[in-house]
């Protein structure tokens, strides 16, 4: 058996597509979605995505804000700048990109952003909001997932999804949003011990370690369907997912690729957040 591939870029064109045209309909309501990153420091993945961010934000005819801050800004002065956007109704969408500094306590700046701006979906209101399953923006990474294999027509209910990795980011709210689907799940991480006895019972296996090539075929289940949402460099200095593609692809029903699987969907879900968030605005006349 060969995977089928599951592409982020294709699924997310289509998003985007449904994106523009619900961005048009509120600007002909008189109401332009805006949104705003806070980059600190000079970090190269960092200014990578935060530039795609920008360029993704402005083609799907929203306002993006771009804040670029030195390194050795004082938490407080990064806190006035999140401070100036919870107050600016033309920016619905706010976002520090992570990591920061380490001077810089990460929670606290996570905290000060409204939770009604939180299109990352990370503010502590907003996760216990997605705990209990009701409405709110979810992260970015697992929302994007999930519209991945929805979008693909792999069945969730009742399926065995086994979640390597436990982030507040990804692994955490990725198991879930899998189990508010009636996925029975599973959690393993760095201290599981006997991993593949746990990984190879997974109908749905969401990889998000960090470390390059590190699920093999001896970890999954034939017919498994695998999400990677590494991304590592191989010792060619490639770019390379926690999945072993050549040999997973092999026995898989279907799986993601990185680069161009799981990454482009977290901007996608980014500006689905943002438009969410403006559309709320919106109601409650707080959009100009
Ligand atoms: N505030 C946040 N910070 C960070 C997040 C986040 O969701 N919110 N996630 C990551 C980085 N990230 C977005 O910020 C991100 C990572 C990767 C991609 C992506 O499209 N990857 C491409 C490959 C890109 C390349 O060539 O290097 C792919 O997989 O195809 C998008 C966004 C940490 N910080």
């Amino acid at each position: 058996m060969t995977a089928k591939v599951i592409s982020g870029v294709e699924i997310g064109k289509e998003i985007r597509e449904e994106i523009k045209s619900g961005v048009n309909k509120l600007i002909e309501s008189g109401c332009k979605p805006g949104l705003a990153v806070i980059l600190v420091g000079e970090d190269p993945a960092s200014q990578t995505y935060v530039k795609n961010k920008n360029k993704s934000t402005i083609e799907a005819g929203m306002k993006s804000e771009q804040i670029k801050l030195p390194a050795t800004i004082t938490e407080e002065e990064l806190l006035k700048h999140v401070d100036n956007l919870n107050n600016d109704d033309s920016i619905h969408g706010i976002l520090v990109q992570l990591p920061l500094p380490s001077h810089i306590d990460e929670d606290l700046v996570i905290k000060s952003i409204s939770p009604d701006k939180d299109v990352d979906g990370f503010h502590p209101q907003n996760v216990g909001k997605m705990m209990i399953g009701q409405e709110t923006f979810l992260p970015c990474t697992p929302h994007g997932i999930m519209e991945m294999l929805e979008r693909s027509g792999i069945e969730i209910a009742g399926k065995h999804a086994v979640v390597i990795g436990r982030s507040n980011i990804v692994g955490k709210p990725m198991g879930q949003l899998l189990l508010q689907k009636d996925a029975t799940v599973t959690y393993c991480h760095s201290k599981t011990k006997d991993l593949a006895s746990f990984t190879k019972q997974a109908d749905i296996l969401i990889a998000a370690i960090g470390k390059a090539k590190f699920v093999t075929k001896e970890h999954v289940k034939d017919g498994a369907v695998i999400i990677d949402v590494g991304m590592n460099r191989d010792e060619n200095g490639k770019l390379c997912g926690d999945v072993d593609y050549d040999s997973v692809k092999e026995i898989a029903s279907a799986i993601t690729p990185v680069p161009g699987g799981v990454g482009p969907m977290t901007i996608t879900m980014l500006l689905k957040n943002t438009l969410q968030s403006a559309e709320i605005a919106k109601r409650i006349e707080k959009c100009n």
